[in-house]
């Protein structure tokens, strides 16, 4: 059975890309053809939200590896909202792109198992890869393992996140000396050795923030078999010459994830709210020329990895 790790590797480099763009659909941002006044019931509302995200697929599925809706923003609009998730899975999935659930899962052992199973197992909101809180302990992770494995799925730990304060919790010093999110990589090595495919990663990959490029050296140093999904790009301030340290020396190893910088940058590049009245069009040149511009971005990094 196939590794998910190796069907990452091969999408990334098929298509010649490291990128992943978020789907975070804040519909404050949408434009008046998406949503306007007129329309605000949530029956509406969750329309413009697939519609949107159907968009920002066209526009950048030959350019990224993967999707990653945040759940947060589906979950606000009640079962209408993860009605759209699942379209928008589904559409995603019949252009060959990858779906990332951003949903940051972990709890007791028997509900982590259901959450995995509603993740990884192919019912109707299952992607290919889920991200997992690993702060409950490993039998709050050990399920995404083991149902991840069976169904050739995989997942994302979160272990140094890219918010501003994840130092409070996250780096905080334990009895060992070793700060808490070195312990869970150091905990985590073993399985990553053990279920490593043909391009020796594993399908147990781990969040790391773009905005912490040297606590990504030490974690990899730590884990060398772990693909790190690194987002804080863009819009959280991390610059693409901050992303070398992510990668291996062929270049892999490493996804960029970035949401706002991509589907956004059509009003965040204005000062003013004339963004509201851009049409289909516009909106679909500004997502694509900012996906092709940090597709680009990322791959000189990764390539040109110790110039830089
Ligand atoms: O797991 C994540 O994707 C994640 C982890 C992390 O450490 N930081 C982080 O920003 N994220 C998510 O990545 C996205 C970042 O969005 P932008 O800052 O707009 O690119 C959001 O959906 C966050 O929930």
């Amino acid at each position: 059975m196939k590794n998910f790790a190796d069907t990452l590797i091969e999408h990334s480099i098929n298509k010649n890309t490291a990128l992943v763009v978020g789907l975070d659909p804040e519909v404050s941002y949408f434009p008046d053809f998406l949503l306007n006044a007129d329309k605000q019931s949530t029956e509406e509302i969750c329309e413009a939200i697939f519609e949107f995200n159907k968009l920002v697929i066209d526009e950048v599925h030959e350019h990224v590896v993967a999707v990653k809706p945040q759940l947060a923003y589906y979950e606000v609009y009640g079962s209408l909202g993860i009605k759209a998730l699942e379209e928008t899975i589904k559409y995603a999935r019949s252009k060959n792109v990858i779906v990332i659930n951003d949903a940051k899962r972990g709890d007791i052992g028997p509900t982590s198992k259901a959450y995995a199973k509603a993740f990884l197992t192919g019912g109707a909101l299952s992607g290919d890869m889920v991200t997992v809180n690993p702060f409950l302990g490993s039998d709050g992770y050990n399920p995404f393992i083991e149902i991840a494995q069976e169904n050739c799925k995989g997942l994302f730990l979160l272990l140094k996140t890219s918010n501003p304060s994840s130092y409070e919790i996250q780096d905080l010093t334990l009895q060992n000396g070793e700060t808490l999110y070195m312990q869970i990589a150091k905990d985590i090595n073993i399985l990553t050795e053990t279920t490593k495919g043909e391009n020796n990663y594993s399908f147990i990959g781990t969040v790391i923030g773009a905005t912490y490029p040297s606590d990504a050296k030490r974690i990899r140093e730590l884990l060398p078999h772990s693909i790190f999904l690194v987002p804080g790009l863009g819009a959280q301030g991390a610059k693409a010459e901050d992303l070398a340290v992510f990668f291996d020396e062929n270049g892999l190893g490493a996804v960029i994830s970035s949401s706002r910088g991509i589907t956004y940058n059509y009003c965040f590049r204005k000062k003013d709210e004339t963004w509201r009245n851009i049409s289909r069009e516009q909106m679909a040149r500004s997502i694509s020329s900012s996906a092709i511009e940090a597709k680009n971005q990322i791959n000189q990094v990764r390539f040109n990895k110790y110039s830089v």
